[in-house]
């Protein structure tokens, strides 16, 4: 029998399967992201997602048998461009945002309006365009966070809020109107109004992502939110605690019964790391997010430790990732990051628009 010989093409494409998910390999040939150029040994890839590692570890880990297949090393042409996903509900969003991204807890106090910023901020380290809304309408701490506790929106046009831009990210938050004691005698459907005044009637520049701080728990005003704002994706953030776990798949719940897709689940305060000593405590227990994560079906995102500085780089307004002095406090945010995006782009399709350009390029 005559086996024909393998093309170059062929070849490449066998290496990348050992090395990439079968589920993104598939839909990067699909959508015809990767193109292999035998005569000058040079793969080009336009990444959906930005994710540095993850390529770094593609590229170190082909690279041998790349150089064996093109009988030379390969030149790599990575370009990046994040499509909108397609989400379930139809409501219309701004056209400068292509993925709206909700952060939500069941239980407060978890670390929800942190992980929002640090992830923010590690998103757009990786090379993404970030914004963060922050619709704890009743504890804003967006301000805090970035360092603008007493600034207050501006309007060029006086019809859109300009958003405070600060350590590579942009932002607007109700507390940039008005002060917090104010918004803490609003019903429900005035909070919910006022996060939708705040998303619509910003001036937002071009995102990739836009990350909503979300308020905290499964009540009625987080239903109305996830309801009326058009969210891609949702991920949820839990501690390892019982009582948080149990919370936390409240909130997968109530985003599944309003139809809004859950990217995963984050474990913050996962152990403690001990300043002085480097010492490291599981004092809220282990693996419980892991768990919660494999209970529904969803992809665990990554866990973050509880550690002083993360308190108190937000305090100063300056985020834990932007103030980078500890990589064991900044990492492990930076895969977090990585892990959001990949994931989005895994489990959800491009609108059909994001496909047509693709193709007729
Ligand atoms: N991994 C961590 N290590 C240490 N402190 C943390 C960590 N994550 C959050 N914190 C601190 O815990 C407190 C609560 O965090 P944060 O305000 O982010 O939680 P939240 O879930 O948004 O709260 P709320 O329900 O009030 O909106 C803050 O003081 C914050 O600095």
């Amino acid at each position: 029998m005559l086996f024909k010989k393998k093309t170059i093409e062929q070849q490449v494409l066998q290496c990348f399967e050992k090395i990439i998910e079968s589920e993104l390999l598939k839909k990067f040939t699909k959508q015809r992201l990767l193109t292999i150029k035998e005569e000058s040994a040079e793969i080009s890839i336009c990444l959906p997602f930005y994710a540095p590692n993850w390529l770094a570890e593609l590229q170190a880990q082909s690279t041998e048998q790349l150089t064996s297949i093109f009988k030379q090393a390969p030149t790599w042409n990575v370009t990046y461009k994040v499509p909108t996903f397609e989400h379930k509900k139809g409501t219309k969003t701004n056209p400068n945002i292509k993925n709206i991204i909700a952060v939500s807890s069941g239980k407060g106090g978890v670390g929800k309006s942190t992980v929002s910023v640090n992830l923010a901020i590690a998103l757009a380290k990786n090379g993404a365009k970030v914004g963060v809304l922050d619709a704890d309408i009743y504890g804003p701490s967006l301000p805090t966070m970035l360092g603008h506790k007493n600034t207050k929106s501006t309007s060029a046009d006086g019809k859109l809020l300009q958003p405070i831009a600060a350590h590579g990210i942009v932002g607007n938050s109700i507390g940039f109107l008005i002060d917090d004691k104010d918004a803490m005698v609003w019903r429900g459907p005035m909070a919910s109004k006022a996060l939708q005044q705040v998303l619509n009637e910003t001036d937002w520049p071009e995102l990739d992502y836009l990350i909503v701080d979300m308020p905290p728990g499964t009540g009625d005003i987080q239903l109305t939110m996830s309801q009326n704002v058009a969210v891609t994706s949702a991920v949820i953030v839990t501690t390892p605690q019982d009582v948080a776990l149990i919370d936390a798949q409240k909130g997968v719940i109530m985003f599944n019964k309003v139809d809004v897709h859950v990217t995963g689940l984050i474990e913050n305060m996962s152990v403690y790391s001990c300043v002085k000593c480097g010492h490291q405590e599981a004092i809220f227990g282990t693996g419980g997010g892991r768990k919660l994560a494999e209970q529904f079906n969803l992809p665990f995102l990554g866990e973050l430790p509880l550690h002083i500085q993360y308190r108190q780089n937000t305090d100063e307004g300056c985020p834990t990732v932007a103030k980078n002095e500890l990589p064991a406090l900044v990492e492990p945010y930076l895969a977090l990051a990585e892990q959001v995006a990949i994931n989005l782009y895994k489990n959800l399709e491009p609108t059909i628009e994001q496909i047509k350009i693709t193709e007729l390029k």
